[in-house]
Order: structure tokens, then C-alpha cells, then sequence
């Protein structure tokens, strides 16, 4: 960015920015030195995450989600476990996993190598930015940056994760040890997901400990299934109150295993307030997706949440969002739908999300609405 170009956007709330400034992301425009937030990024006060009377909207309001110890999930307190597990989904639609069995290890690297790739000089990063939606690996900013009318705070790498073979060659070759790193989490979050769809299932007594066709043919599927890794970088924010990390959402998959760093941002919509997740070292952070919500016949949440970002400090955070195959359909279980219980969703696929996305600003929970039998 130009230095007369830097001047204009530290001394007024800068408008006639290029268009193609802001697609460059938000680390580059903190890197150009600005003291204000420009106004692409300033939301409608009734959005912002303090409200305009001084009611903080929750700020302060951390919450201590549901802790699931996946050790004793294996133990002979199973049967307890899983009845925490249910509830959780039931009542948050997150949860805390914790002695999950990844080593602080694998966390710290990942966090780490993320880290640095958004310190990269821009062209370097900018070598991965595409607006196709299927490509391996894809460097962005803010939320659905060919639809946003105002910005998010935030950068994004994400990398698909499935078939792994196939992707891996298109990932990013800098930091040098992005690959390596990516490819060992990807790959234990990937089992960490498909033992806790397992204890899902079993939550939703449709899987017993017994043998049973239908449950294999649909652990198999989940083996098969979509991955996609989203490393998200929320650089330090000047006006902090004024703008969000990530805009209200909820994430479309089964589920989402979320690695926080140390800093808080993260919020979920609870009881009709926002509130603040805390950061529990080496935990996983797991939410329902709309997919679960749909198989589950509702009975498990996809929740609201969003992130928030502050004036001291860059956030990391690393999505992993797992789902059934591209193409399969994902439906109420028919195990779950009866005479008191009725059919709540229309099938759905991963496919008519993506259309659906495409062709609004997905702000709310539009598109899990959008599937609802009414
Ligand atoms: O950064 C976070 O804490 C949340 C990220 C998130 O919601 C997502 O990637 O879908
Ligand atoms: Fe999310």
C-alpha cells in the first residue's frame, strides 16, 4: 500500500479504499499501519458485539461449556458419559473434549505452523487465494468474501483434507513444515472424529455395542467422508466493538472439532445470549453441525456462535469440519422419526449448501432454516 494510501486510512474512517485492498485480507491491512477500523468493516450498530446503550451483549458472560472426558469413554463409565454427551448436544449443541488423545504436541505444531503462515509476506499467501470453492487449498478473508457487504475481521486458510493423498501436493509449500504438521493433525482429528460419531451414534441409540449392518454401512460412510481444515487468523483490532471476527453462523457439517489458541473470541448463542467461550488448554472444542441437527431429526443442536476480536492481541484458530460424502444425502435418521416424532427436515446434500451459500449473504442460520418441513 501506497504511503499516501496509509495516511488517508489512519486519519478518517477511510471509504474510498479499493475494493481490491480489502480482498487482500486483514493482516495486510494492519500491516499498512492503520489506527482506525475502515468502514467496510464497521458493522450496523444493532450487529456489533456491544451494544449501543453500554449493555455489554454479553461480553462478560463466559460460560463453561460441557467437559466430555474421552478417556472415560472408554472405560466402564461409557454408559454415563454418553448420557453427558446427549445432553450436551441436546442443551449447547458444544462441548468440551478433553484426554482426547492428541498430544499437546500435534496442537502446538499446528496452532504454530498456521501462526506463521499468516506472518508470510502477503504474495507469498496471496498464491493461494482462489474464488473456487472446490480447490484444495483456499487463502481468503472475511466470512463469503464475494458476498459480504461488510467485512470480517478475519483471514482463513483452508485446506481440504480428503482424499489426503490427492490434496497434499497443493498445499502450501511455506512454512516448509506446513505439510508435515497439517497432514499428522488432519489425520488424528479425522480418527478423533469418527470415535466421537461413534459415541454420537450410540448417544442416539442407533449404533448398540453390538454387531449391526446398517450402523457399519454408516460408520464406513463417515470413514469416507468430507474434511476441511480452516486455519483462521483474527489480527488485533483497533476498534475492537465496532466489527467480528466471524458474523453469526452455524457450521454445516456433523462436526466441527475446533482448536482455540489462548486468547478468547469465540461466543455461542446460549439460552438468547451471546456467550463467551473459555479456552481450555490442549481441549478440542466440539459443536453439532446442521448436518447432525438434520440426521438427528433435530434432537441434536447446531448452534449460533461467533467470534470476537480485541485490540491486543491475534487469535488463531484451527476448524476441522467433518461431514458425510460430497455427494451422499443427508437425512433424518429413520430410526429417529415415528407418530410423536415427525419428520422435521427435507433431505439435504453438501452440494445444495454450497449453491445455497453462493447465492446469499449466509448471515443467519439461512440455510439449516432453508431445510426445515414446516
Ligand atoms: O475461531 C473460532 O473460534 C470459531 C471458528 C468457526 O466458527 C469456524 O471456523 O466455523
Ligand atoms: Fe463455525
Amino acid at each position: 500500500m501506497s504511503s499516501a494510501l496509509s495516511l488517508a486510512v489512519q486519519t478518517k474512517r477511510e471509504d474510498d479504499l479499493l475494493e481490491s485492498q480489502y480482498l487482500k485480507g486483514v493482516q495486510h491491512l494492519c500491516d499498512s499501519g492503520i489506527t482506525r477500523v475502515p468502514s467496510k468493516y464497521v458493522l450496523p450498530v444493532s450487529e456489533r458485539p456491544v451494544t449501543k446503550g453500554g449493555e455489554k451483549n454479553a461480553v462478560d458472560l463466559n460460560l463453561k461449556l460441557p467437559v466430555i472426558d474421552f478417556s472415560q469413554l472408554q472405560g466402564p463409565n461409557r454408559s454415563q458419559v454418553l448420557k453427558s454427551l446427549s445432553k450436551a448436544c441436546e442443551e449447547y449443541g458444544f462441548f468440551q473434549l478433553t484426554n482426547h488423545g492428541i498430544s499437546s504436541d500435534v496442537i502446538h505444531r499446528m496452532i504454530d505452523v498456521g501462526k506463521r503462515f499468516f506472518e508470510l509476506p502477503y504474495e507469498e499467501r496471496a498464491k493461494y487465494m482462489s474464488g473456487d470453492m472446490s480447490s484444495p487449498v483456499r487463502y481468503g478473508t472475511s466470512f463469503n468474501q464475494n458476498k459480504d457487504g461488510v467485512f470480517c475481521w478475519r483471514d482463513f486458510l483452508k485446506l481440504m483434507c480428503h482424499p489426503l493423498e490427492d490434496v497434499i501436493p497443493h498445499w502450501p509449500s511455506s512454512p516448509v513444515d506446513l505439510r508435515q504438521d497439517a497432514v499428522t493433525y488432519s489425520k488424528q482429528t479425522k480418527f478423533l472424529f469418527l470415535m466421537v460419531m461413534e459415541a454420537i451414534l450410540e448417544s442416539l441409540e442407533l449404533v448398540q455395542t453390538t454387531e449391526n449392518d446398517t450402523e457399519d454401512d454408516i460408520l464406513k460412510e463417515f470413514e469416507d467422508g468430507s474434511q476441511l481444515m480452516v486455519v483462521n487468523c483474527y489480527p488485533s483490532c483497533p476498534e475492537p466493538d465496532l466489527t467480528l471476527g466471524m458474523p453469526p453462523h452455524s457450521d454445516y457439517g456433523l462436526l466441527t472439532l475446533l482448536l482455540q489458541d489462548e486468547v478468547k473470541g469465540l461466543q455461542i448463542q446460549h439460552k438468547g445470549k451471546w456467550v463467551t467461550v473459555e479456552p481450555l488448554p490442549n481441549s478440542f472444542v466440539v459443536n453439532v453441525g446442521d448436518h447432525l441437527e438434520i440426521f438427528s431429526n433435530g434432537r441434536y443442536k447446531s448452534v449460533l456462535h461467533r467470534v470476537l476480536v480485541n485490540s491486543s492481541k491475534t487469535r488463531i484458530s484451527v476448524a476441522s469440519l467433518h461431514s458425510l460424502p460430497f455427494h451422499r444425502t443427508v437425512e433424518p435418521s429413520p430410526k429417529l422419526i415415528n407418530e410423536a416424532n415427525p419428520r422435521r427436515y427435507k433431505d439435504t446434500d453438501f452440494a445444495s449448501f454450497l449453491e445455497y451459500i453462493s447465492s446469499c449473504e449466509p448471515k443467519k442460520k439461512n440455510f439449516l432454516e432453508s431445510r426445515k418441513l414446516t
